[in-house]
C-alpha cells in the first residue's frame, strides 16, 4: 500500500533544519539532492506499453540484469499473480532506480478503465508523468481520462509514442491526434528514422544528433547504438526534415516563453542554427513545467529502441520535487524503499521521495499524514494565505488538507458469501483491508437479507477482487450474479406530513414535519438533494436541529422507495417543523426520513440506468457486424471516425447491455477489435423496461 506521505512544514527555516537533520541520518548512497530526484508516473490507455517501457528503463539503468516480457509474464512491475496471468497492470508498482546521477522514483499505473482510481491515487503523489501512446492508434479513450486526471493535478508531462515498429505506426498521425484530442501543444523533440518495419532510430531535433540502433536490437538488448551528428550528405531529405522541425520548435518556444523569445529575436535572430542546445533545452523545460506544451518523443520499447533518450528527457524536462508548489517532509519509525514487490529498509526519507511505510492501521488511500495537529493547522493557514489571501472558512481549509482521491460511484454490484458462517469474520477483515487500498471498492450490507454486497467499477474489477480474496487471504468466496447499480428519481412534485410521538423512559419525543419534493431539472446529475426551508422554519430552526433534519433527508435518499437504489436529482423544501423541547436529534431525523419516504412514493419513481460511452476500434471488414451487434444492445452511434486503416465507432450504450461484451466483440471480429467503456450519465428506463426490471427483481421472471 502506498501513502502520499507529504507534510506541509510550518516555515522555510524549520524545513531547512529538518532536511539537514534527515540528511545526517541517511545512507550516503541515498542522499540525492532534491533537484536530482524525479517522481514520475507512467500512464496510458491499456496495452500502450507502459510495463514494457518501464522494464527497459530498469534494465538500462542497471537495476535488472535480464529483460522481462509482459507476454511471458515475468516483468518486475506486474508482480501480482493476476497481472502476470492476464498481461495487464492492475495495481500501481513503484520502482526506484538511478539514471546518470539522477534518482528516478517511477510508478507504473494501470490502463484499464476499471482501475482509474488507482491511477488517480498515484497522480496526486507525483511530480511529472510520461504518457505512453501506441503510435499506430494515437490518443485512445482511456488516455483522455488519465490526461484529464493529470490536468486536474497539474502534472507536467512528456509523451512517448511507443510501438513505432508496428504495422501502421504513424508518427504524424499520433502527433495530430495528441494536438486535436488532448488540446495540447506537442513539441516534437525527435524525428523518427523509418516507420513501422523500417523504424531503426531517431534524430534529436535539439542537438541534430542521429541515434541508430542495430538491426538486431530486438534480439540483443538495444544497449548499443550509433550516435553522431546528422550531416546533409548522410540523408538530404531527413536533414531538411530535421531542420524544419527545429525551426518549428524554436518558433513554438518563442511564442510560449518570453525569455527564449528575447534570445531568438536578439542575439540569434540572424541564424537560428547558432542557438545552443542548452538554451533550447532550458526553454523546453520551462514551458513543460508551466504546462504550456508537452515534449513528444518516440520509440519501440519492445524492440529496445528509444528508451534511453526518453530517460534523458525525464531528467531534463520533468520537474524535481522542489520545483512543484509544495514542500513536504516526513520521518517515520519504519520506512521502506520500494522496488516493485521487493523493499529495502531505509533509516529516513528526504523531502521529495516516495517510500512505503507499514503498520498504519487507521489510514487509507487518499489520506495526508502530518506530524502533528499543530503543523496541520499551520499548513492549512499557509495554504489559505497562498490562495491569494482570501479568507477561507474552516471547512474550506479542511477540504484543502484532506483533498483526497476522487472516487467515481461504482456501477456494478453482487453478493459475496464466505464458504461457511465461521469464515464471515475473515472475509470482513479481508474486505476492509482491500477497501483501504482501493477506494473504488465499496462494501455494504443488504438491509433486508443481511448479505454482504460488493460494489465495483466493472466486471474485471470485481473478478480481480474475488481472485485476490482467494489468493491473498485464502478464502474461497461465492459471488452472486453481477447486477447493475441503478438510480432512482421522481417524476412529479409531492407533499407529505408525518408525526412522531414516542415516550422513552420519562421523556416524550414529539416531532411533526411537512415536506415537499420536486424533480430537479438540469443537465448534470446531482446525487445529493438540494434542501431549502420555508422562511418561517429557517428563522426559528437552531443549527443543531438543522443538521438532524438534513440527516433524515439524506438518509432517505440513500435507498430509494422502489428498488432501494440511491435517489438523485431532487429538490426538497421543509415547509413546517415542530419539535418538542425534550426530543432527541435521532427522533427528529427519523420523523423527517419517514416523511421523505412518503413524499417520494407519492411523487412517482423513475428508474435511471447507467449509460456508458463506448469506443470500438474495428477493421472495415468487421465494422458492419459490430454495428449490427450494437443495435441489438440499445446502443446509439454518435460518430464513426477513421483511424489509419481502422474505423473507430463512438457510441453510447446502456451498461446492462455490455455484460460479456469483450467475448462477443472478440468473436465477431476474429479477435482484432478493441473497445473501452466509461460511465457517461444516467438515463431513464422507458415504462416497459422499468416494469420488466421490477418483475425480474421480484423474482417473477
Ligand atoms: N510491437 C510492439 N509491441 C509492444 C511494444 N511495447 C509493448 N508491446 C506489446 O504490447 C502489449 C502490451 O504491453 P504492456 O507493456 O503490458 O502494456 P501496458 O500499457 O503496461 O498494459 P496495461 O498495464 O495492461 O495497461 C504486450 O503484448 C507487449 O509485448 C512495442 O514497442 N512494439
Amino acid at each position: 500500500m502506498y501513502f502520499s506521505i507529504r507534510l506541509h512544514t510550518i516555515s522555510d527555516i524549520q524545513q531547512r533544519k529538518n532536511i539537514t537533520h534527515l540528511v545526517c541520518y541517511s545512507h550516503k548512497s541515498n542522499v540525492f539532492a532534491l533537484r536530482r530526484i524525479r517522481n514520475i508516473g507512467i500512464m496510458a490507455h491499456i496495452d500502450a506499453g507502459k510495463t514494457t517501457t518501464t522494464e527497459r528503463m530498469l534494465y538500462y539503468s542497471g537495476y535488472i540484469r535480464t529483460l522481462g516480457d509482459v507476454d511471458d509474464g515475468d516483468t518486475v512491475t506486474d508482480f501480482m499473480v493476476q497481472e502476470r496471468e492476464r498481461g495487464i497492470t492492475i495495481q500501481s508498482a513503484a520502482v526506484t532506480f538511478d539514471w546518470k546521477d539522477y534518482r528516478i522514483n517511477l510508478i507504473d499505473t494501470p490502463g484499464h478503465v476499471d482501475f482509474t482510481v488507482e491511477v488517480e491515487r498515484c497522480l496526486r503523489v507525483l511530480d511529472g508523468a510520461v504518457a505512453v501512446f501506441d503510435a499506430s492508434a494515437g490518443v485512445e479513450a482511456q488516455t483522455l481520462t488519465v490526461w484529464r486526471q493529470a490536468d486536474k493535478h497539474q502534472i507536467p508531462r512528456i509523451c512517448f509514442l511507443n510501438k513505432m515498429d508496428k504495422n501502421r505506426a504513424s508518427f504524424t498521425y499520433a502527433v495530430e491526434s495528441i494536438e486535436l484530442k488532448l488540446k495540447t501543444k506537442p513539441l516534437l523533440l525527435q524525428v523518427p528514422i523509418g516507420e513501422a518495419r523500417t523504424f531503426r532510430g531517431l534524430v534529436d531535433v535539439v542537438t541534430k544528433e542521429q541515434i541508430i540502433w542495430k538491426a538486431t536490437s530486438d534480439l540483443d538488448d538495444g544497449k548499443n547504438f550509433e550516435q553522431k551528428l546528422l550531416l546533409e550528405a548522410d540523408d538530404p531529405n531527413l536533414f531538411q526534415e530535421v531542420q524544419d522541425a527545429r525551426n518549428t520548435l524554436i518558433e513554438q518556444l518563442a511564442d510560449l516563453d518570453d525569455e527564449f523569445a528575447e534570445l531568438v529575436l536578439g542575439e540569434y535572430s540572424e541564424n537560428f542554427d547558432l542557438i545552443p542546445a542548452a538554451k533550447l533545452q532550458s526553454a523546453i523545460r520551462r514551458v513543460t513545467l508551466a504546462q504550456k506544451a508537452v515534449p513528444v518523443l518516440c520509440g519501440s520499447a519492445l524492440k529496445n529502441k528509444g528508451v534511453q533518450p526518453l530517460l534523458d528527457a525525464i531528467t531534463m524536462y520533468l520537474p524535481a520535487p522542489n520545483e512543484r508548489s509544495y514542500e513536504f517532509l516526513e520521518r517515520m519509525s519504519r520506512l521502506l524503499l520500494p522496488f516493485a514487490d521487493q523493499q529495502t529498509e531505509i533509516p529516513s526519507l528526504m523531502a521529495g521521495n516516495i517510500a512505503l511505510t507499514v503498520g498504519l492501521k487507521q489510514s487509507a488511500t487518499g489520506d495526508t499524514i502530518v506530524s502533528s495537529k499543530a503543523s496541520a493547522v499551520a499548513a492549512a493557514r499557509r495554504a489559505g494565505r497562498d490562495a491569494g489571501g482570501e479568507k477561507r472558512s474552516t471547512s474550506d481549509v479542511e477540504s484543502l488538507l484532506l483533498a483526497g482521491v476522487e472516487v467515481p460511484d461504482p456501477v456494478f454490484f453482487c453478493t459475496i458469501e464466505p464458504p461457511s458462517v465461521a469464515k464471515q469474520q475473515d472475509l470482513d477483515n479481508a474486505l476492509s483491508c482491500l477497501q483501504r487500498e482501493d477506494p473504488s471498492l465499496k462494501v455494504k450490507i443488504d438491509p433486508d437479507t443481511g448479505q454482504t454486497i460488493l460494489c465495483g467499477m466493472g466486471e474485471l474489477h470485481i473478478e480481480i477482487i474475488h481472485d485476490r480474496i482467494k489468493r491473498e487471504y485464502g478464502i474461497e468466496t461465492y459471488l452472486g450474479p453481477l447486477q447493475i447499480a441503478y438510480r432512482e428519481t421522481i417524476l412529479n412534485a409531492a407533499q407529505a406530513t408525518d408525526i412522531l410521538d414516542k415516550t422513552v423512559g420519562d421523556k416524550r419525543h414529539f416531532v411533526t414535519s411537512e415536506l415537499e419534493v420536486r424533480p430537479r431539472l438540469g443537465e448534470r446529475a446531482v446525487t445529493k438533494p438540494i434542501i431549502e426551508y420555508a422562511v418561517d422554519v429557517i428563522e426559528v430552526l437552531p443549527k443543531e436541529l438543522q443538521g438532524a433534519v438534513e440527516n433524515g433527508i439524506m438518509n432517505s435518499c440513500i435507498q430509494g422507495p422502489l428498488l432501494g437504489f440511491p435517489v438523485q436529482d431532487i429538490d426538497v423544501t421543509v415547509q413546517s417543523l415542530t419539535v418538542h423541547p425534550d426530543t432527541s436529534h435521532t427522533m427528529v431525523s427519523a420523523c423527517v426520513s419517514r416523511c421523505m419516504q412518503k413524499a417520494l412514493k407519492k411523487a412517482g419513481i423513475q428508474i435511471l440506468e447507467p449509460l456508458m460511452n463506448l469506443e470500438i476500434t474495428v477493421s472495415e471488414d468487421h465494422l458492419s457486424a459490430a454495428l449490427a451487434d450494437l443495435a441489438q444492445r440499445r446502443g446509439s452511434i454518435q460518430e464513426i471516425q477513421s483511424r489509419q486503416d481502422n474505423r473507430v465507432v463512438v457510441a453510447a450504450v446502456p451498461l446492462a447491455e455490455t455484460m460479456g461484451y469483450s467475448t462477443v466483440l472478440r468473436s465477431l471480429s476474429s479477435g482484432s477489435a478493441t473497445f473501452s467503456l466509461e460511465l457517461a450519465s444516467y438515463q431513464a428506463l422507458n415504462s416497459q423496461e422499468q416494469s420488466a426490471l421490477l418483475q425480474r427483481r421480484m423474482g417473477l421472471v
